[in-house]
């Protein structure tokens, strides 16, 4: 865990680029904004190579694709590994829609993504492991999720990340585990969307060290979702997502080891 990271990432405001999906592009925009990082999203082919040129790291959601998108995520991803930019991926959905499971594991063949994030039903699809997943949602299974998560990475050769009430973050041998958060996340659609273009923001200002810059923003995302929701008294989403909004602006490193919990 290298929760100094927070602080570089808000001296070097690293240019994200995100290919989001048109029902959480504000947030995904908002997000990575507040935690001090800058945003950009493109849906045009004709500019990838230029887009990734000038950012420090790309985030593809593969949300809400159709045919001509499927070509520019991957001209996107091929372009970040050509020009050495940390590449993550998040596969929406994988675990309910064969179509998608199949779009997410050709993309993967022919551009080497860094970083996997997912729920347990979409990181159970990616491992081949049995799981019921439901829609966006993780659904239910009942195989230990840290080895669903170390067959993933080892069969797609990353780190990957496997939120839900705990994170699981492996590189396919060493594993971490966050265990804070709030279930509140689950009640604003694009949490996860959040998470993925954030752990991008950190990748950027790693050095190198994915695993690292993973197990870091999945702590900051999660403590600063549990800081906001131990100021509600009630379950109110819409409160919720406002607030994480400033909390992942105002939030220190300080306000985080207070009540980090991971191993
Ligand atoms: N039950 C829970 N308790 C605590 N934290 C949770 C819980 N479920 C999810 N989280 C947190 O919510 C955040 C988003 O992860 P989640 O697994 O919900 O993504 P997702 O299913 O892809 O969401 P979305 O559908 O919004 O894209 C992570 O920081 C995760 O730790
Ligand atoms: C609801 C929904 N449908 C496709 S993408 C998305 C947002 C969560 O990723
Ligand atoms: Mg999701």
């Amino acid at each position: 865990m290298k929760l100094e990271l927070l602080d570089q990432l808000r001296q070097t405001n690293p240019v994200v680029l995100n290919i989001s999906n048109f029902v959480t592009v504000q947030d995904v925009a908002n997000g990575i904004n507040a935690i001090g990082a800058s945003p950009i999203m493109s849906e045009e082919i004709a500019e990838t190579d230029e887009m990734v040129a000038i950012s420090s790291a790309v985030a593809l959601n593969l949300g809400a694709f159709s045919k001509p998108q499927v070509a520019h995520i991957l001209k996107m991803g091929q372009s970040a590994n050509a020009n050495h930019k940390p590449l993550v991926i998040d596969p929406v959905a994988v675990g309910a829609i064969s179509y998608r499971k199949q779009v997410a594991t050709d993309l993967m063949k022919q551009f080497q993504v860094d970083v996997i994030r997912g729920n347990a039903g979409e990181i159970a699809a990616l491992a081949d492991v049995e799981w019921q997943a439901k829609g966006i949602d993780a659904g239910s299974g009942d195989q230990d999720l840290v080895e669903i998560a170390k067959a993933a990475a080892v069969k797609q050769q990353c780190v990957v990340i496997l939120s839900g009430e705990t994170d699981v973050i492996t590189d396919g041998q060493k594993v971490a585990r966050v265990h804070n958060g709030t279930p509140l996340f689950q009640l604003h659609v694009g949490s996860g969307d959040m998470l993925s273009s954030i752990v991008a923001a950190f990748c950027a200002v790693s050095d190198g060290d994915y695993f690292e810059a993973a197990q870091t923003a999945c702590l900051v995302f999660a403590a600063t979702g549990e800081l906001v929701a131990n100021q509600l008294k009630e379950e109110r989403p819409g409160t919720f997502a406002a607030q994480l909004m400033d909390e992942l602006h105002l939030v220190s490193v300080a306000d985080i080891e207070k009540i980090a919990q991971f191993d």
